[in-house]
């Protein structure tokens, strides 16, 4: 379980805490979509799950933030990296090798991964993520995506408790994006990994989310299924979060009596609450 408790958090160099009086808790195995305007405190919300707050960016740290019991202020980093694995946004600051299969192999390596097991977690997370056939090639030489799923192997390969993604799909078109969340869930769902990723895609997050949490101005605004947050999509967009145009149209047949049942995620359960309007 993650639990935020009152978290507040200023950068050093800031004037103000860009997240403010947040608690908040996901259980074990959740898939949380965290999404809301551009800086509005998504990333710093990550941040103190997995440490970076406060200690590569120190500032001043209201509330707890705990993860399965390890503050993640008293927890050192090293110690909190064994539960938590995280993918961050700018993704070549993360790479430390020159090949695909080396880069997956450092993580391995340094978190004493028995040599026997190396191989075939290799194998597994390169597999997972469809990217088997870029195993010997310079990660130079890959697209911006190719490079967000060798990262994305990466940390899937040291089978972290908690996987903490930014922006996966912010390189990928349309269909890959669907294809990596797809794959990003079924892993979760298979190994009772607690994923959180932030993604400005909220019809991805809706589809494959357990939770969502809408953050605004630092403040968590909405969380809660995402039927329960997509009947807000009104207030959503007066937020800076663009609900698809399926689940706006099926909550004005609900604002306007037609329609008494919940909130849709897609074009399918959108067409279901029209069918049964016109019945
Ligand atoms: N290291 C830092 N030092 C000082 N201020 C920071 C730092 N990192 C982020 N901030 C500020 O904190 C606020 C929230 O940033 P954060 O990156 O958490 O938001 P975000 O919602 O993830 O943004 P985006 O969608 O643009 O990535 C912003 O005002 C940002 O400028």
């Amino acid at each position: 379980m993650i639990e935020f408790r009152d978290f507040s958090f200023r950068y050093r160099e800031g004037d103000a805490p860009v997240v403010r009086d947040v608690t908040l808790t996901i259980p074990d195995g959740c898939f949380v979509g965290i999404t809301g305007a551009a800086g509005s405190g998504k990333s710093t919300l990550t941040y103190a799950v997995n440490g970076i707050i406060p200690h590569c960016y120190p500032g001043d740290f209201y509330g707890a933030v705990t993860v399965e019991g390890m503050d993640t202020v008293e927890t050192s980093l090293t110690d909190l990296s064994r539960a938590v694995g995280s993918v961050c946004q700018d993704i070549d600051s993360q790479m430390v090798s020159s090949i695909v299969e080396d880069e997956v192999l450092y993580g391995l390596e340094n978190f004493g991964v028995p040599r026997d097991e190396v191989e075939a977690r290799l194998a597994d997370a390169l597999e997972l993520m469809g990217i088997a056939d870029l195993r010997h090639r310079a990660i130079d030489s890959l697209s911006g995506g190719q490079k967000q799923k060798v990262a994305v192997a990466s940390i899937i390969a040291l089978r972290p408790r908690v996987l903490v993604l930014d922006e996966p799909t912010a390189e990928l078109d349309p269909a890959s994006s669907a294809a990596v969340f797809d794959l990003l869930a079924t892993y979760a769902r298979e190994h009772g990994t607690t994923v959180i990723v932030v993604e400005q895609k909220i019809a991805l997050l809706a589809e494959h989310a357990d939770m969502l949490v809408i953050v605004d101005g630092g403040r968590v605004r909405f969380a809660g299924a995402p039927g329960e947050v997509l009947e807000h999509s009104a207030e959503l967009l007066e937020l800076g979060v663009n609900c698809p145009r399926s689940t706006s149209l099926v909550n004005r047949l609900r604002a306007s009596g037609l329609y008494a049942g919940p909130a849709a995620r897609d074009v399918a359960e959108a067409a279901a609450a029209c069918r049964e309007v016109i019945a």
